[in-house]
């Protein structure tokens, strides 16, 4: 069954998903005009687990992991086909394009917190979901920031301005604002790409924490990194995903010589 929904031409999977698999994605191919950025894309991402996205720069990382809510609908020219089920529906099916990004969210490279408060910043998602009441609000705030594991060092302060605090905090404060809205999923390209060690470890021992109740796919272009903390990852080369398998096979027995190349830093 094909639908048409804006510039996205999906069709319904003929498979059905198994419990352990968040998304499964069926021959995607998204075009920017001309160009074809993503190529036949197969891949079933486990729930409560890290996947991990690595490739060159421009090899479509990115554009892969945002058409996993939607964001490139937005962009001019773009047009995707094939089938991404997020649980048993279809994303580009009937799906509310505001409910899926509540059930998917987005952590990006440079910490965007909004120029407001700390407590505004986490409240901004509920309150556009309709929850106004003060005490489910503070609840929120405190549950979200405890769980970005960043309310003991922001708790005095969250009537305070969120682009004072550094950039590590930053980045741990949007953790929190995207779990506000209690997604299943959180997105994050390339998370800790703008942070020093410290905060980068910070960052990484709390997505080890998160996938116990979350599912948590990365880009990442620390190779380093998706060993530490993925259960999956998946190498991309000029739009084509080459190969998906466990981290620890992926990285220590390649099954495709331009993995195996790009692992090894010949090239990239
Ligand atoms: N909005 C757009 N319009 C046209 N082409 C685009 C657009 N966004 C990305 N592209 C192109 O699609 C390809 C994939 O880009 P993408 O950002 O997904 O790569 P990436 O692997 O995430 O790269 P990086 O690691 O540098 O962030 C690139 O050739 C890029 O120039």
């Amino acid at each position: 069954m094909d639908s048409v929904y804006s510039n996205v031409v999906v069709e319904a999977s003929e498979h059905p998903v198994s419990a352990a698999t968040k998304f499964h994605v069926e021959k995607l191919n998204l075009h920017y005009g001309s160009f074809h950025a993503l190529k036949d894309i197969n891949i079933d991402i486990p729930q409560n687990r890290i996947t991990a996205f690595i490739g060159p720069s421009g090899c479509g990382k990115s554009t892969f992991l945002k058409s996993l809510n939607r964001m490139n609908d937005l962009v001019e020219g773009c047009r995707i086909e094939g089938t991404v089920m997020l649980g048993n529906e279809n994303i580009y099916g009937d799906m509310d394009v505001n409910h899926l990004r509540k059930r998917v969210g987005m952590v990006f490279q440079n910490p965007n917190p909004f120029p407001m408060s700390i407590y505004d910043n986490i409240a901004y998602g509920p309150r556009t979901h309709g929850i106004h009441s003060r005490q489910k609000l503070d609840a929120i705030v405190e549950k979200s920031l405890r769980q970005a594991a960043i309310w003991d060092e922001l708790k005095d302060r969250l009537k305070k301005s969120a682009l004072g605090l550094s950039g590590g905090q930053q980045q741990r404060l949007c953790i929190a604002r995207a779990l506000a809205v209690e997604p299943e999923v959180i997105l994050m390209d390339e998370p800790t790409s703008a942070l020093d060690p410290i905060s980068t470890a910070h960052i990484e021992e709390l997505a080890l924490e998160l996938q116990k109740d979350y599912t948590i796919i990365m880009v990442t272009h620390n190779m380093q990194q998706a060993t530490r903390i993925s259960s999956k990852t998946a190498f991309f080369l000029l739009g084509e995903m080459v190969e998906y398998n466990d981290t620890e096979k992926l990285f220590s027995m390649p099954e495709d010589k331009r993995t195996e190349d790009y692992i090894t830093g010949r090239f990239g």
